[in-house]
């Protein structure tokens, strides 16, 4: 193993440490949450990514933009454990290594991802599917039939607010607009209480107002949780207003401020130009 940030950190009982981390914890010690470095992965010899390096700060709000076929959503399979890389190494905080985990474990973890097409409980209320979101008994007449905590309850209540679905709560989820679904998904998921959560073009076949309204609801959210943001939307992108990584042909073609990678000539001469 090279020398990396990762060697010699140990997870628990670091002399002088306040705080020991049990095992499984995410250690943040180095203010960083994702590092993915020299990550490579192939289909049928086809290089999806090719030695691919990213480090995500903890509480950053990080968007991905790049062309079709770039190793987006290749780079979003391997950070979630449902594609094992050829080579290279992805670690959430300093010590889980995402390549020896498998997907259940790192959602476990708290890496939370939403995929573009909402898959809410369309029968169930906005409330109920909320409610359900955070049993970790997923058998859903039992869970619905529990009953809930004052502090469970307020959990609830606090995830309408963020997400501006309180006056919708006792309605069916399926009759919620196209972007209030998604908000509904996006809720359900900070209900498991993600440190990282991988949003894959949130605000595809939104309203211009459902758009803006995502966008505020990304920056509020950062800071108590990182984000990683695929999205070809760049309205939306200046709107988040954080750091951009471009990625291209597997790799990461540029990096910074929205205003930099566009006026960066390589990124305008394979995306932003076409
Ligand atoms: N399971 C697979 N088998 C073969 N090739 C694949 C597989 N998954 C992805 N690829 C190929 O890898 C490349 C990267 O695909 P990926 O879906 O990661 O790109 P993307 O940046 O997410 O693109 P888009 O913006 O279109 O979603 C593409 O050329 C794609 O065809």
């Amino acid at each position: 193993m090279s020398t990396t940030m990762h060697d010699g950190i140990a997870s628990s009982g670091r002399a002088g440490d306040s705080h020991v981390l049990r095992p499984g914890e995410l250690d943040l010690s180095h203010k960083v949450i994702l590092y993915l470095e020299d990550i490579s992965v192939s289909f049928d010899g086809f290089k999806a990514l090719n030695n691919l390096s990213l480090t995500i700060d903890a509480g950053e709000l990080r968007a991905i933009i790049g062309p079709n076929g770039a190793g987006k959503t290749t780079m979003m399979d391997v950070i979630t454990g449902k594609t094992r890389p050829d080579s290279g190494k992805a670690f959430f905080g300093q010590t889980l290594d995402l390549t020896r985990m498998n997907e259940p474990e790192i959602a476990h973890a708290g890496i939370g991802r939403k995929f573009q097409k909402p898959t809410i409980f369309e029968n169930h209320s906005v409330f109920e599917n909320l409610e359900l979101a955070m049993k970790t008994d997923k058998r859903v007449w039992k869970s619905l039939f529990a009953q809930l905590s004052g502090e469970e309850r307020d959990r609830v209540s606090d995830t309408l607010k963020r997400i501006r679905l309180q006056t919708e709560a006792d309605r069916p989820a399926g009759l919620l607009s196209h972007g209030q679904k998604q908000w509904l998904e996006i809720g359900m998921l900070l209900m498991q209480e993600p440190r990282l959560l991988l949003l894959d073009e949130p605000v595809a076949g939104m309203t211009d107002e459902e758009t803006e309204r995502t966008a505020e609801l990304f920056v509020s959210l950062a800071g108590q949780h990182s984000l990683v943001v695929v999205e070809h939307d760049m309205s939306f992108v200046e709107a988040l207003g954080g750091q951009v990584t471009v990625l291209h042909e597997g790799s990461v073609l540029a990096e910074g401020s929205l205003a930099k990678v566009q006026a960066d000539p390589r990124v305008i001469e394979v995306y932003l130009g076409r």
